[in-house]
C-alpha cells in the first residue's frame, strides 16, 4: 500500500486514466489523491463524483500535503507551471511529469537546485491498469522516491525504466500506440460492415483477436515472426492477406507512424525552447 499523497496538475484524459487505474488498484486510497486544474470546477466535480478523490483548484492546493506532484497538463503550459512551482515545491517533493517531449533537465534547470524530478510516459490503458509506462529519473532523484513512484505506476500497468534518450521512441510506440490499434480496429470494423456484419459483433471479434495475439506474445516464448509463420498455411488465406498488407505498404506505414510520433515528441521540446527564447 502506498503511503504518500499524490496531486495531479491537470485533469484531462491522461490524468483521468491514471486516477481511475490507481483507485481501482486499491494500492492507494482515493483520499490520498488530490486532483487540480486551473479553473474548470465542473470537471473537478465530475472527477470527484466518479472516483471519490479530493479535488481543488490549482491555486488553492496546499503543497505542504503533497509528496508527489504529477504534471498532466499540455506541454505548451510547462514554462508557466515551472515558474510557479519554483516557489512552491521543496526539492524533496517529487515532480513527476507525463508531458510528451519535456526532458528532466529542462525541468531541473527551471526549478530549485537539487529538485527531484521523474519523467514518465504512460498510456490511456492506465484506465484498466494495462499501461506500458516508461520511467526515467532526473539527476537528483533519490532511489527510495524512484521506487515509490515505480510502485505507484505499477498500480496502473507495467513499468519500464529506460534511458532518457529513448523516451521519444517509447512515446511513438507506447504513449501514442493505443491509437494505432484503435485505428486498426476502425478499419477492421469498416471492412466487416461492408461485408454485412454488425458493429457490435465485429468489435468483439476484432478485440478478441488482438487480445489473443497480445497474450501469445506476452505469455509464450516464440517471436512475432515465428507466431506469424504458424498462422500462415502454404498458399492459404493468411499468405494472401499478408501479401496484400505488404503490397499496400503495411509494414512501412507502422514504422512511419512510430517515427512520426517520436519526431513530434522531439519537436515539442524544440518548440517549447523556441517559445522561451522568443519570450525573453
Ligand atoms: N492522452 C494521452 O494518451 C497521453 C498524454 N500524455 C501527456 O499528458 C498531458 C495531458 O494530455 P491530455 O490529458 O491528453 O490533455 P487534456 O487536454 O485532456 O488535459 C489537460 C488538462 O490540463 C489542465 N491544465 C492546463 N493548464 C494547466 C495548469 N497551468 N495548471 C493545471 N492544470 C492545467 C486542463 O484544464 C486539462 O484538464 C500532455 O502533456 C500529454 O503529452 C502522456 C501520455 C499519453
Ligand atoms: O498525443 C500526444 O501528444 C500524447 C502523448 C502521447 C499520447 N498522447
Amino acid at each position: 500500500m502506498i503511503k504518500q499523497t499524490i496531486a495531479f496538475l491537470g485533469a484531462g484524459s491522461m490524468a483521468e486514466a491514471m486516477i481511475s487505474g490507481m483507485v481501482e488498484s486499491g494500492n492507494i486510497s482515493a483520499d490520498q489523491i488530490i486532483v487540480t486544474n486551473r479553473s474548470n470546477q465542473d470537471r473537478l466535480n465530475e472527477i470527484n463524483d466518479k472516483y471519490g478523490v479530493r479535488t481543488v483548484l490549482k491555486d488553492d492546493l496546499d503543497f505542504s500535503q503533497v509528496d508527489q506532484l504529477i504534471l498532466a497538463m499540455k506541454p505548451k503550459d510547462i514554462d508557466a507551471v515551472l515558474e510557479d512551482l519554483r516557489y512552491k515545491l521543496n526539492p524533496n517533493q517529487v515532480l513527476v511529469s507525463v508531458l510528451a517531449g519535456i526532458s528532466t533537465s529542462y525541468m531541473e534547470d527551471r526549478l530549485n537546485d537539487g529538485q527531484e524530478v521523474i519523467r514518465v510516459m504512460p498510456n490511456t490503458s492506465s484506465t484498466l491498469r494495462e499501461s506500458a509506462t516508461a520511467m526515467c529519473p532526473g539527476h537528483y532523484t533519490d532511489m527510495e522516491n524512484v521506487l515509490v513512484s515505480k510502485a505507484l505506476l505499477q498500480s496502473i500497468g507495467e513499468v519500464f525504466i529506460i534511458p532518457e534518450d529513448k523516451m521519444d521512441v517509447f512515446t511513438g510506440i507506447a504513449g501514442s500506440g493505443p491509437a494505432y490499434f484503435y485505428y486498426l480496429m476502425e478499419h477492421i470494423e469498416e471492412t466487416g460492415r461492408a461485408e454485412g456484419m454488425d458493429s457490435k459483433t465485429l468489435r468483439e471479434i476484432g478485440a478478441q483477436t488482438l487480445l489473443g495475439a497480445a497474450k501469445m506474445m506476452l505469455e509464450g516464448e516464440e517471436s512475432p515472426a515465428e507466431l506469424r509463420k504458424k498462422v500462415t498455411s502454404p498458399n492459404g488465406t493468411t499468405a494472401a492477406g499478408l501479401d496484400a498488407l505488404e503490397e499496400s505498404g503495411g509494414g512501412d506505414a507502422i514504422s512511419a507512424a512510430i517515427k512520426g510520433a517520436a519526431g513530434r515528441s522531439k519537436e515539442l521540446s524544440k518548440e517549447i525552447e523556441g517559445l522561451l527564447v522568443g519570450s525573453k
